[in-house]
Protein backbone atom coordinates (compact mmCIF):
# COMPACT_ATOMS: atom_id res chain seq x y z
CA UNK A 1 0.00 0.00 0.00
CA UNK A 2 1.46 3.63 -0.78
CA UNK A 3 2.02 5.95 1.82
CA UNK A 4 2.25 8.71 -0.60
CA UNK A 5 0.43 9.23 -4.00
CA UNK A 6 1.82 11.88 -4.85
CA UNK A 7 5.12 10.76 -5.89
CA UNK A 8 5.13 8.15 -8.61
CA UNK A 9 8.66 7.50 -8.86
CA UNK A 10 11.41 9.74 -8.15
CA UNK A 11 14.47 7.77 -9.37
CA UNK A 12 14.26 9.61 -13.16
CA UNK A 13 14.47 12.78 -11.90
CA UNK A 14 17.94 12.05 -9.38
CA UNK A 15 20.33 11.36 -11.40
CA UNK A 16 20.56 13.53 -14.65
CA UNK A 17 18.59 15.87 -17.37
CA UNK A 18 17.19 12.94 -18.85
CA UNK A 19 15.78 12.37 -15.55
CA UNK A 20 14.55 15.71 -15.00
CA UNK A 21 11.93 15.51 -18.04
CA UNK A 22 10.58 12.61 -16.98
CA UNK A 23 8.31 13.77 -13.79
CA UNK A 24 5.98 16.40 -14.63
CA UNK A 25 2.39 17.52 -12.14
CA UNK A 26 -0.85 16.43 -13.35
CA UNK A 27 -3.99 17.90 -10.83
CA UNK A 28 -1.30 17.68 -8.11
CA UNK A 29 0.00 14.31 -8.73
CA UNK A 30 3.68 13.57 -9.82
CA UNK A 31 3.25 11.31 -12.75
CA UNK A 32 5.51 9.43 -14.65
CA UNK A 33 5.53 11.14 -18.07
CA UNK A 34 8.08 9.25 -20.26
CA UNK A 35 6.94 5.89 -21.44
CA UNK A 36 8.94 3.02 -19.42
CA UNK A 37 10.57 2.32 -22.39
CA UNK A 38 12.31 5.84 -22.30
CA UNK A 39 12.57 5.05 -18.52
CA UNK A 40 14.37 1.80 -19.38
CA UNK A 41 16.49 3.42 -22.16
CA UNK A 42 18.07 5.62 -19.60
CA UNK A 43 18.96 2.85 -16.96
CA UNK A 44 20.46 0.74 -19.85
CA UNK A 45 22.31 3.88 -20.94
CA UNK A 46 24.16 4.24 -17.29
CA UNK A 47 24.60 0.42 -17.15
CA UNK A 48 21.92 0.07 -14.37
CA UNK A 49 19.94 -2.50 -15.61
CA UNK A 50 22.47 -5.80 -15.49
CA UNK A 51 21.78 -6.51 -19.19
CA UNK A 52 17.54 -6.33 -18.58
CA UNK A 53 17.41 -9.12 -16.96
CA UNK A 54 14.99 -7.05 -14.84
CA UNK A 55 12.87 -4.10 -15.64
CA UNK A 56 10.60 -1.56 -13.60
CA UNK A 57 7.09 -2.48 -14.18
CA UNK A 58 3.44 -1.84 -13.05
CA UNK A 59 2.83 -3.73 -9.98
CA UNK A 60 0.29 -4.25 -7.02
CA UNK A 61 2.33 -1.91 -5.04
CA UNK A 62 3.10 0.52 -7.05
CA UNK A 63 5.78 0.12 -9.30
CA UNK A 64 8.27 -2.96 -8.58
CA UNK A 65 11.33 -4.99 -10.71
CA UNK A 66 9.90 -7.71 -12.95
CA UNK A 67 12.11 -10.65 -14.12
CA UNK A 68 12.87 -10.55 -17.44
CA UNK A 69 13.69 -14.57 -18.02
CA UNK A 70 13.89 -16.87 -15.39
CA UNK A 71 16.30 -15.98 -12.88
CA UNK A 72 18.07 -18.31 -10.22
CA UNK A 73 18.22 -17.18 -6.61
CA UNK A 74 21.93 -15.02 -6.31
CA UNK A 75 21.39 -13.49 -10.28
CA UNK A 76 22.20 -10.10 -9.98
CA UNK A 77 19.28 -7.95 -11.08
CA UNK A 78 20.49 -3.83 -10.88
CA UNK A 79 23.87 -2.88 -11.19
CA UNK A 80 24.07 0.69 -10.00
CA UNK A 81 26.74 2.92 -10.70
CA UNK A 82 27.88 5.35 -7.71
CA UNK A 83 27.26 8.55 -10.12
CA UNK A 84 23.55 7.67 -9.95
CA UNK A 85 23.20 7.65 -6.10
CA UNK A 86 21.82 9.83 -4.57
CA UNK A 87 24.20 10.34 -1.73
CA UNK A 88 26.74 13.11 0.77
CA UNK A 89 28.57 12.53 -2.29
CA UNK A 90 26.02 13.91 -4.82
CA UNK A 91 25.37 17.02 -2.65
CA UNK A 92 28.82 18.03 -2.06
CA UNK A 93 29.04 17.33 -6.46
CA UNK A 94 25.51 19.77 -6.81
CA UNK A 95 25.10 23.26 -7.00
CA UNK A 96 23.50 22.84 -3.44
CA UNK A 97 27.13 21.38 -1.88
CA UNK A 98 29.28 24.53 -2.96
CA UNK A 99 26.15 26.32 -0.51
CA UNK A 100 26.21 23.89 2.03
CA UNK A 101 30.24 24.40 2.11
CA UNK A 102 31.32 21.44 4.14
CA UNK A 103 28.88 22.35 6.78
CA UNK A 104 27.78 19.92 9.78
CA UNK A 105 24.26 19.10 8.22
CA UNK A 106 22.96 15.25 8.95
CA UNK A 107 23.19 13.19 5.85
CA UNK A 108 19.92 12.73 5.69
CA UNK A 109 18.63 16.63 5.99
CA UNK A 110 21.66 17.22 2.86
CA UNK A 111 19.70 14.25 1.23
CA UNK A 112 16.42 15.62 1.68
CA UNK A 113 17.50 19.05 1.08
CA UNK A 114 19.00 17.67 -2.48
CA UNK A 115 15.58 15.99 -3.28
CA UNK A 116 13.99 19.12 -2.81
CA UNK A 117 16.06 21.32 -4.96
CA UNK A 118 15.68 18.90 -7.76
CA UNK A 119 12.04 18.75 -7.41
CA UNK A 120 10.69 21.73 -6.30
CA UNK A 121 8.86 22.51 -8.86
CA UNK A 122 7.27 19.25 -9.38
CA UNK A 123 5.74 18.80 -5.28
CA UNK A 124 2.57 19.06 -4.34
CA UNK A 125 1.60 20.48 -1.28
CA UNK A 126 -1.34 18.43 0.21
CA UNK A 127 -1.23 17.87 3.75
CA UNK A 128 -0.45 14.22 5.32
CA UNK A 129 -3.14 12.82 7.32
CA UNK A 130 -2.51 11.24 10.30
CA UNK A 131 -3.95 7.32 10.68
CA UNK A 132 -6.42 6.61 12.64
CA UNK A 133 -3.78 5.73 15.27
CA UNK A 134 -5.81 7.13 18.60
CA UNK A 135 -4.03 5.30 21.71
CA UNK A 136 -1.22 3.49 19.91
CA UNK A 137 2.34 3.92 20.02
CA UNK A 138 2.61 4.13 16.22
CA UNK A 139 0.59 7.78 17.11
CA UNK A 140 3.41 8.78 19.34
CA UNK A 141 6.12 7.68 17.37
CA UNK A 142 4.64 9.05 14.59
CA UNK A 143 4.07 12.48 16.31
CA UNK A 144 7.75 12.32 17.82
CA UNK A 145 9.21 11.84 14.10
CA UNK A 146 6.88 14.80 12.85
CA UNK A 147 8.55 16.67 15.74
CA UNK A 148 12.19 15.76 15.13
CA UNK A 149 11.59 16.67 11.44
CA UNK A 150 10.06 19.80 11.79
CA UNK A 151 12.83 20.95 14.62
CA UNK A 152 15.59 19.99 11.39
CA UNK A 153 12.96 21.70 9.06
CA UNK A 154 13.07 25.23 11.11
CA UNK A 155 16.82 25.20 11.23
CA UNK A 156 17.58 24.47 7.49
CA UNK A 157 14.71 26.93 6.41
CA UNK A 158 16.11 29.57 7.96
CA UNK A 159 20.06 29.07 7.62
CA UNK A 160 19.52 27.37 4.12
CA UNK A 161 16.52 27.57 1.69
CA UNK A 162 15.27 31.05 2.53
CA UNK A 163 18.62 32.51 1.61
CA UNK A 164 19.44 30.17 -1.43
CA UNK A 165 16.28 31.44 -3.39
CA UNK A 166 18.46 30.26 -6.77
CA UNK A 167 18.57 26.99 -5.57
CA UNK A 168 14.63 26.66 -4.41
CA UNK A 169 12.84 29.18 -5.76
CA UNK A 170 9.37 27.69 -5.42
CA UNK A 171 7.98 28.42 -1.81
CA UNK A 172 9.31 24.57 0.03
CA UNK A 173 7.11 23.94 3.03
CA UNK A 174 7.12 21.36 6.16
CA UNK A 175 4.71 19.17 4.17
CA UNK A 176 7.71 18.90 0.97
CA UNK A 177 10.21 18.51 3.57
CA UNK A 178 8.23 15.92 5.37
CA UNK A 179 7.55 14.30 2.04
CA UNK A 180 11.40 14.10 1.50
CA UNK A 181 12.02 12.77 4.48
CA UNK A 182 9.35 9.88 4.34
CA UNK A 183 11.03 9.26 0.43
CA UNK A 184 14.01 8.51 2.26
CA UNK A 185 12.87 6.21 4.56
CA UNK A 186 10.57 4.18 2.29
CA UNK A 187 13.33 3.45 -0.35
CA UNK A 188 16.56 3.41 1.96
CA UNK A 189 18.10 -0.03 2.00
CA UNK A 190 18.41 -0.80 5.59
CA UNK A 191 22.24 -0.92 6.03
CA UNK A 192 22.79 2.60 3.87
CA UNK A 193 21.84 4.75 6.53
CA UNK A 194 23.60 7.45 8.80
CA UNK A 195 26.40 8.76 6.68
CA UNK A 196 26.32 6.08 4.05
CA UNK A 197 22.82 7.52 3.59
CA UNK A 198 22.07 6.74 -0.13
CA UNK A 199 18.96 6.58 -2.38
CA UNK A 200 19.97 4.02 -5.21
CA UNK A 201 17.59 4.62 -8.37
CA UNK A 202 15.93 1.25 -10.12
CA UNK A 203 17.28 -0.46 -7.07
CA UNK A 204 15.02 1.41 -5.16
CA UNK A 205 11.93 -0.14 -6.95
CA UNK A 206 12.05 -3.41 -5.48
CA UNK A 207 9.17 -4.59 -3.41
CA UNK A 208 9.46 -6.18 -0.14
CA UNK A 209 7.32 -9.69 0.32
CA UNK A 210 7.42 -11.67 3.80
CA UNK A 211 8.08 -14.55 2.16
CA UNK A 212 11.57 -14.19 1.77
CA UNK A 213 12.51 -14.94 5.20
CA UNK A 214 16.62 -15.29 4.72
CA UNK A 215 18.37 -13.05 6.76
CA UNK A 216 21.12 -13.06 4.15
CA UNK A 217 21.48 -9.76 2.51
CA UNK A 218 20.11 -9.17 -1.18
CA UNK A 219 22.73 -6.52 -2.08
CA UNK A 220 26.31 -5.42 -1.73
CA UNK A 221 28.47 -2.82 -3.00
CA UNK A 222 30.96 -3.77 -5.23
CA UNK A 223 33.95 -2.43 -6.71
CA UNK A 224 33.96 -2.51 -10.83
CA UNK A 225 36.38 -2.13 -13.13
CA UNK A 226 40.22 -1.61 -13.24
CA UNK A 227 41.36 -1.83 -9.56
CA UNK A 228 37.41 -2.01 -8.39
CA UNK A 229 37.57 1.87 -9.20
CA UNK A 230 34.12 1.97 -10.23
CA UNK A 231 31.80 1.91 -7.16
CA UNK A 232 28.23 -0.16 -7.64
CA UNK A 233 25.52 -0.98 -5.67
CA UNK A 234 24.32 -4.96 -6.49
CA UNK A 235 20.93 -5.85 -6.15
CA UNK A 236 20.44 -9.70 -6.09
CA UNK A 237 17.00 -11.60 -6.46
CA UNK A 238 17.04 -13.98 -3.17
CA UNK A 239 15.12 -16.62 -4.36
CA UNK A 240 14.46 -18.02 -8.30
CA UNK A 241 11.84 -16.09 -9.84
CA UNK A 242 10.19 -16.83 -13.15
CA UNK A 243 9.91 -14.87 -16.53
CA UNK A 244 7.51 -12.18 -15.70
CA UNK A 245 7.17 -13.09 -12.03
CA UNK A 246 8.17 -10.26 -9.66
CA UNK A 247 11.59 -9.66 -8.14
CA UNK A 248 10.86 -9.41 -4.15
CA UNK A 249 13.32 -8.76 -0.97
CA UNK A 250 12.93 -9.33 2.61
CA UNK A 251 12.91 -5.12 3.59
CA UNK A 252 14.00 -5.65 7.48
CA UNK A 253 12.76 -8.91 9.57
CA UNK A 254 13.34 -6.87 12.68
CA UNK A 255 10.42 -4.16 12.06
CA UNK A 256 7.26 -4.30 13.94
CA UNK A 257 4.41 -3.58 12.19
CA UNK A 258 3.80 -0.58 13.31
CA UNK A 259 7.71 0.29 12.03
CA UNK A 260 6.83 -0.90 8.84
CA UNK A 261 3.77 1.30 8.79
CA UNK A 262 5.73 4.48 9.51
CA UNK A 263 8.23 3.29 7.48
CA UNK A 264 6.65 1.97 4.43
CA UNK A 265 3.07 1.88 4.72
CA UNK A 266 2.39 -1.75 4.87
CA UNK A 267 2.20 -3.90 7.17
CA UNK A 268 2.30 -7.70 7.85
CA UNK A 269 -0.19 -10.33 8.51
CA UNK A 270 2.96 -12.40 10.61
CA UNK A 271 2.39 -12.16 14.40
CA UNK A 272 6.28 -11.57 14.87
CA UNK A 273 5.14 -8.15 13.80
CA UNK A 274 3.07 -7.35 16.65
CA UNK A 275 5.16 -6.08 19.19
CA UNK A 276 4.70 -3.37 21.55
CA UNK A 277 7.58 -1.11 23.44
CA UNK A 278 7.01 -1.25 27.04
CA UNK A 279 9.11 1.90 28.85
CA UNK A 280 10.21 1.78 32.20
CA UNK A 281 11.75 4.10 34.66
CA UNK A 282 12.65 4.69 37.90
CA UNK A 283 9.52 7.24 39.63
CA UNK A 284 11.29 10.29 40.98
CA UNK A 285 8.97 10.43 44.16
CA UNK A 286 10.72 6.75 44.68
CA UNK A 287 11.99 6.97 48.08
CA UNK A 288 15.00 4.65 47.15
CA UNK A 289 15.66 6.76 43.46
CA UNK A 290 19.25 7.93 44.14
CA UNK A 291 20.08 4.15 44.52
CA UNK A 292 18.23 2.76 41.76
CA UNK A 293 18.97 5.47 39.41
CA UNK A 294 22.96 3.79 40.18
CA UNK A 295 22.09 0.03 39.79
CA UNK A 296 19.89 0.73 36.69
CA UNK A 297 22.63 2.87 35.09
CA UNK A 298 25.00 0.33 35.51
CA UNK A 299 22.94 -1.99 33.38
CA UNK A 300 19.65 -1.08 31.55
CA UNK A 301 19.89 2.44 32.44
CA UNK A 302 18.01 5.36 33.39
CA UNK A 303 15.31 4.33 31.11
CA UNK A 304 14.73 0.84 30.01
CA UNK A 305 12.61 -0.19 26.77
CA UNK A 306 11.61 -3.60 26.82
CA UNK A 307 9.88 -4.87 22.90
CA UNK A 308 7.94 -7.95 23.39
CA UNK A 309 6.68 -9.74 20.62
CA UNK A 310 3.19 -11.30 20.13
CA UNK A 311 3.86 -15.37 21.36
CA UNK A 312 7.26 -14.93 22.19
CA UNK A 313 8.67 -14.71 25.65
CA UNK A 314 9.13 -11.57 27.66
CA UNK A 315 12.54 -10.03 27.42
CA UNK A 316 15.31 -12.09 30.06
CA UNK A 317 16.32 -8.38 31.35
CA UNK A 318 12.78 -7.51 31.71
CA UNK A 319 12.18 -9.22 35.31
CA UNK A 320 15.35 -8.09 37.18
CA UNK A 321 14.53 -4.52 36.09
CA UNK A 322 10.89 -4.67 37.24
CA UNK A 323 12.23 -6.20 40.66
CA UNK A 324 14.33 -3.16 40.96
CA UNK A 325 11.96 -0.84 40.62
CA UNK A 326 9.41 -1.92 42.83
CA UNK A 327 12.19 -2.71 45.50
CA UNK A 328 11.41 -1.65 48.84
CA UNK A 329 10.47 -2.23 52.68
CA UNK A 330 12.30 -4.89 53.60
CA UNK A 331 13.99 -5.89 50.70
CA UNK A 332 15.74 -2.13 50.24
CA UNK A 333 18.89 -3.90 51.98
CA UNK A 334 19.75 -5.06 48.21
CA UNK A 335 19.92 -1.23 47.47
CA UNK A 336 22.90 -0.76 50.20
CA UNK A 337 26.33 0.01 48.52
CA UNK A 338 27.65 -3.19 49.77
CA UNK A 339 25.55 -5.05 47.29
CA UNK A 340 26.21 -2.99 44.22
CA UNK A 341 28.56 -5.33 42.80
CA UNK A 342 26.05 -8.38 42.90
CA UNK A 343 22.68 -6.66 42.85
CA UNK A 344 21.91 -7.74 39.09
CA UNK A 345 22.67 -11.29 40.13
CA UNK A 346 20.03 -11.03 43.17
CA UNK A 347 17.83 -9.57 41.26
CA UNK A 348 17.47 -12.31 38.31
CA UNK A 349 15.52 -14.20 40.94
CA UNK A 350 12.56 -13.58 42.69
CA UNK A 351 13.19 -11.15 45.74
CA UNK A 352 10.37 -11.75 48.00
CA UNK A 353 6.67 -12.42 47.53
CA UNK A 354 5.84 -8.76 48.32
CA UNK A 355 8.27 -7.35 45.67
CA UNK A 356 6.94 -10.14 42.98
CA UNK A 357 3.56 -9.33 43.81
CA UNK A 358 4.37 -5.45 43.66
CA UNK A 359 5.90 -6.03 39.75
CA UNK A 360 2.62 -8.23 38.93
CA UNK A 361 0.61 -5.26 39.87
CA UNK A 362 2.69 -2.68 38.34
CA UNK A 363 2.30 -4.72 34.91
CA UNK A 364 -1.32 -5.26 34.95
CA UNK A 365 -2.33 -1.33 35.98
CA UNK A 366 -0.35 -0.47 33.15
CA UNK A 367 -1.42 -2.89 30.36
CA UNK A 368 -5.09 -2.11 31.72
CA UNK A 369 -4.65 1.64 31.26
CA UNK A 370 -2.29 1.21 27.79
CA UNK A 371 -5.79 -0.91 26.59
CA UNK A 372 -7.83 1.49 27.67
CA UNK A 373 -6.60 4.19 25.57
CA UNK A 374 -7.65 2.58 22.76
CA UNK A 375 -10.94 3.85 21.26
CA UNK A 376 -11.73 0.38 20.44
CA UNK A 377 -11.53 -3.37 21.95
CA UNK A 378 -9.67 -6.05 20.18
CA UNK A 379 -13.08 -7.50 19.05
CA UNK A 380 -14.10 -4.61 17.37
CA UNK A 381 -11.36 -4.43 15.47
CA UNK A 382 -11.10 -7.62 14.31
CA UNK A 383 -14.70 -7.03 13.06
CA UNK A 384 -13.57 -4.17 11.24
CA UNK A 385 -10.64 -6.26 9.87
CA UNK A 386 -13.04 -8.51 7.85
CA UNK A 387 -15.34 -6.34 6.48
CA UNK A 388 -14.30 -5.65 2.84
CA UNK A 389 -13.47 -2.39 1.18
CA UNK A 390 -11.74 -0.79 4.09
CA UNK A 391 -9.79 1.52 3.32
CA UNK A 392 -5.84 1.61 3.18
CA UNK A 393 -4.67 3.72 5.74
CA UNK A 394 -7.80 2.49 8.46
CA UNK A 395 -6.72 -0.87 7.67
CA UNK A 396 -2.79 -0.43 8.34
CA UNK A 397 -4.51 1.24 11.49
CA UNK A 398 -6.80 -1.36 13.30
CA UNK A 399 -3.90 -4.06 12.15
CA UNK A 400 -1.51 -1.90 14.34
CA UNK A 401 -3.30 -1.02 17.21
CA UNK A 402 -4.91 -4.78 17.18
CA UNK A 403 -1.22 -6.45 17.33
CA UNK A 404 -0.51 -3.58 19.98
CA UNK A 405 -3.50 -4.91 21.95
CA UNK A 406 -2.49 -8.69 21.77
CA UNK A 407 0.80 -8.02 22.96
CA UNK A 408 -0.27 -6.18 25.92
CA UNK A 409 -3.29 -8.73 26.46
CA UNK A 410 -0.23 -11.51 26.23
CA UNK A 411 1.76 -9.62 29.04
CA UNK A 412 -1.30 -8.93 31.44
CA UNK A 413 -2.40 -12.94 31.24
CA UNK A 414 1.50 -13.67 31.74
CA UNK A 415 1.46 -11.49 35.04
CA UNK A 416 -1.53 -12.54 35.91
CA UNK A 417 -0.40 -16.36 35.95
CA UNK A 418 2.55 -15.31 37.69
CA UNK A 419 0.48 -13.94 40.24
CA UNK A 420 -1.26 -17.22 40.90
CA UNK A 421 1.95 -19.14 41.47
CA UNK A 422 3.91 -16.67 43.60
CA UNK A 423 3.69 -19.16 46.45
CA UNK A 424 5.51 -21.96 44.43
CA UNK A 425 8.87 -19.49 44.00
CA UNK A 426 12.02 -19.58 45.56
CA UNK A 427 13.23 -16.12 47.27
CA UNK A 428 16.14 -14.48 48.53
CA UNK A 429 15.98 -15.37 52.28
CA UNK A 430 15.08 -19.34 51.01
CA UNK A 431 17.94 -19.27 48.80
CA UNK A 432 20.27 -17.59 51.15
CA UNK A 433 19.73 -20.09 54.12
CA UNK A 434 20.10 -22.91 52.04
CA UNK A 435 23.83 -21.21 50.82
CA UNK A 436 24.59 -21.67 54.34
CA UNK A 437 23.48 -24.68 55.04
CA UNK A 438 20.46 -23.78 57.10
CA UNK A 439 17.21 -24.72 54.87
CA UNK A 440 17.40 -27.89 53.02
CA UNK A 441 16.61 -28.71 49.48
CA UNK A 442 12.94 -29.05 49.95
CA UNK A 443 12.73 -26.38 52.99
CA UNK A 444 13.28 -28.39 55.66
CA UNK A 445 15.42 -26.90 58.82
CA UNK A 446 18.63 -28.75 58.96
CA UNK A 447 19.57 -29.04 62.57
CA UNK A 448 23.22 -29.12 64.00
CA UNK A 449 24.28 -32.96 64.82
CA UNK A 450 24.94 -32.94 68.43
C1 LIG B 1 11.52 0.96 -1.95
S1 LIG B 1 9.93 1.41 -2.49
C2 LIG B 1 9.55 0.18 -3.68
C3 LIG B 1 8.97 0.76 -4.95
C4 LIG B 1 7.56 1.27 -4.86
N1 LIG B 1 6.61 0.16 -4.99
C5 LIG B 1 7.26 2.35 -5.89
O1 LIG B 1 6.17 2.34 -6.44
O2 LIG B 1 8.07 3.20 -6.14
C6 LIG B 1 9.04 0.99 -1.03
C7 LIG B 1 7.56 1.25 -1.12
O3 LIG B 1 6.93 0.26 -1.95
C8 LIG B 1 5.67 -0.14 -1.41
N2 LIG B 1 5.76 -1.56 -1.05
C9 LIG B 1 6.87 -2.34 -1.06
N3 LIG B 1 6.58 -3.61 -0.69
C10 LIG B 1 5.25 -3.63 -0.40
C11 LIG B 1 4.36 -4.64 0.08
N4 LIG B 1 4.75 -5.88 0.32
N5 LIG B 1 3.06 -4.29 0.26
C12 LIG B 1 2.64 -3.04 0.01
N6 LIG B 1 3.44 -2.04 -0.43
C13 LIG B 1 4.73 -2.32 -0.64
C14 LIG B 1 5.46 0.73 -0.19
O4 LIG B 1 4.75 1.87 -0.60
C15 LIG B 1 6.87 1.12 0.21
O5 LIG B 1 6.91 2.34 0.93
Amino acid sequence: MRRQGRRKNIIESLGDRVGDEILRRNSGELVLTLPPITFRRWISYHGADAGGVASPASVPEGLGLVASRNLPRGEVVAEVPKKLWLDADAVAASDLGRVLGGGELQPWVAVALLLLHRLYDLLCRSGEELLEIQGTQLLSTTMGVKEYVQTEFDNVEAEIISSNKELFPGTVTFDDFLWAFGVLRSRVFARLRGDKLALIPLADLVNHSDDITSKESSWEIKGKGLFGRDVLFSLQTPVDVKSGEQIYIQYDLDKSNAELALDYGFTESNSSRDSYTLTLEISESDPFYDDKLDIAELNEGEIAYFDIVLGESLPPQMLPYLRLLCLGGTDAFLLEALFRNAVWDHLELPVSPDNEEAICQVIRNACKSAIGAYHTTIEEDEELLERENLQPRLQIAVEVRVGEKKVLQQIDDSFKKREEELDGLEYYQERRLKDIGLVGDNGEIIFWES
